[in-house]
């Protein structure tokens, strides 16, 4: 764990203890520490009310923002690490399958413990008093189990969320799902239907960068199914086995890659392709960045692959973010061995660091043209002209040879 973030946890415990309250880490932050996964950030658990905890901070000089005042939340600027502090509560009354209707401040951690989803997630750490574990969460970490607290189906059916952060878990920690929580989530599926687009897309970005989302999104179809009726690919487990074996060498998948497989697969034409990556798109309600690289990946399937130095310069300038997407993706189609693939990978990474690829590495830059005597109209025609000639190393990058080509560009049309 990042030390400064560990050192802001621990500070904030002590604050707690110091002012007379019980005060834990609880939740992510212990499940991954045991796991010995990065830790992201620190959730504390405490038997101050929220205005207890707010005075606790802020009387010994702590920025503390009212986060979540009605569920009991706030949180404290620790060492610039924002650390969210909740009161013991119990959740009651839930409506819409999402929220409760309202909370209650509860006495004791076990209780507070028995609110939460699974067993993994209801551990509880404190530096001197050690590991709180109520619901057998060390032994289901052991057995690589996600289980739900007491009863799943009423879990689930409190927080329809819990079902999908099942499937999340599980791709992403490599865990099975016990039995009985296994049941409930085929029982309790229509109630995915409850959830918005932007946690759907949240959690299934985190679920395929899991290790197990192939497994996960086989044994699951029928869920993905009343997420996405549209989207058969994804409901297809003989689909879902061939992408898993063309990312099966990939160490990170991302979401756009996953969808342009899946849609490139299909072997439609590019305009079907096209419009069903913007289908896609706003199904999974990929962000703006996301959108873009699904559909320039979509437009760029069938680009040759490059053959020399040339050709990956070409590749970097056309898909400046996505070089090396677009050659994993080319690798998940087969098009290249895994050997290949790494092997253009190092040589992006290489041209990356050393060739000129862009505008501002260039040579010469507007002042320079304009110094010789090329209309202001025309420069950035000229430089985007003596970029495209460097990249295709029909001039080199220096000054005096690119005014040279540039002007020598410009001569006919002078002349006419
Ligand atoms: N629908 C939910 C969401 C959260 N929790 C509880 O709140 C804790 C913190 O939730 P969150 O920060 O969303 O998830 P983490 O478990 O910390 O995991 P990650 O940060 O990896 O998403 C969880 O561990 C769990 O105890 C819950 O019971 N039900």
């Amino acid at each position: 764990m990042n030390e400064v973030l560990r050192s802001a946890g621990l500070t904030c415990l002590k604050l707690l203890n110091d002012a007379g309250y019980e005060a834990w880490w609880v939740g992510g932050c212990v499940r991954d520490g045991l796991l010995g996964r990065p830790v992201q950030d620190i959730d504390i658990t405490t038997s101050a009310l929220p205005e207890q905890t707010m005075e606790c901070f802020q009387s010994q000089g702590h920025n503390v923002i009212p986060t979540g005042i009605k569920h009991g939340t706030v949180t404290v600027m620790m060492q610039n690490f924002p650390i969210e502090v909740t009161v013991y509560r119990t959740d009651r009354d839930y409506q819409d399958h999402r929220h409760p209707r309202s909370i209650q401040f509860v006495r004791s951690l076990k209780e507070d413990c028995a609110r939460r989803d699974f067993t993994v997630n209801a551990l509880c750490w404190h530096p001197e008093l050690g590991l709180q574990d109520y619901f057998g969460g060390q032994q289901d970490l052991k057995m690589k189990s996600i289980r739900c607290i007491g009863n799943p189906c009423q879990r689930l059916d409190e927080d329809a969320l819990r079902i999908l952060r099942a499937l999340r878990f599980s791709a992403a920690l490599d865990f099975t799902i016990e039995s009985e929580t296994h049941a409930a989530l085929f029982q309790k599926k229509e109630l995915l239907r409850v959830l918005s687009a932007e946690r759907i897309a949240r959690e299934i970005e985190k679920m395929v960068i899991g290790r197990r989302w192939p497994e996960v999104f086989t044994v699951y179809h029928e869920l993905l199914a009343v997420l996405f009726p549209q989207l058969p690919a994804l409901q297809s487990p003989a689909a879902i086995q061939k992408a898993f074996g063309a990312f099966r060498l990939c160490p990170r998948i991302t979401l756009p890659r996953l969808a342009c497989f899946f849609l490139v697969s299909q072997q439609t034409p590019l305009a079907v392709c096209l419009d069903q990556a913007q289908r896609w798109s706003r199904q999974l309600k990929l962000s703006n960045h996301d959108r873009k690289s699904l559909t320039q990946l979509v437009q760029n399937q069938n680009r040759p692959l490059p053959k020399n130095r040339i050709d990956l310069r070409r590749l970097i300038y056309e898909l400046p973010d996505l070089s090396t997407e677009w050659i994993q993706l080319q690798q998940a189609l087969r098009r290249l061995s895994a050997k290949q693939a790494g092997q253009w990978i190092a040589a992006i990474e290489e041209i990356q660091s050393s060739d000129c690829l862009t505008l501002k590495q260039l040579a010469v830059n507007g002042y320079d043209l304009i110094a010789a005597g090329c209309p202001k109209t025309e420069i950035s025609v000229c430089l985007n002209q003596a970029l495209s000639a460097v990249i295709e190393d029909q001039v080199p990058n220096q000054k005096e040879a690119l005014l040279t080509y540039i002007q020598q560009q410009a001569k006919p049309e002078s002349q006419d």
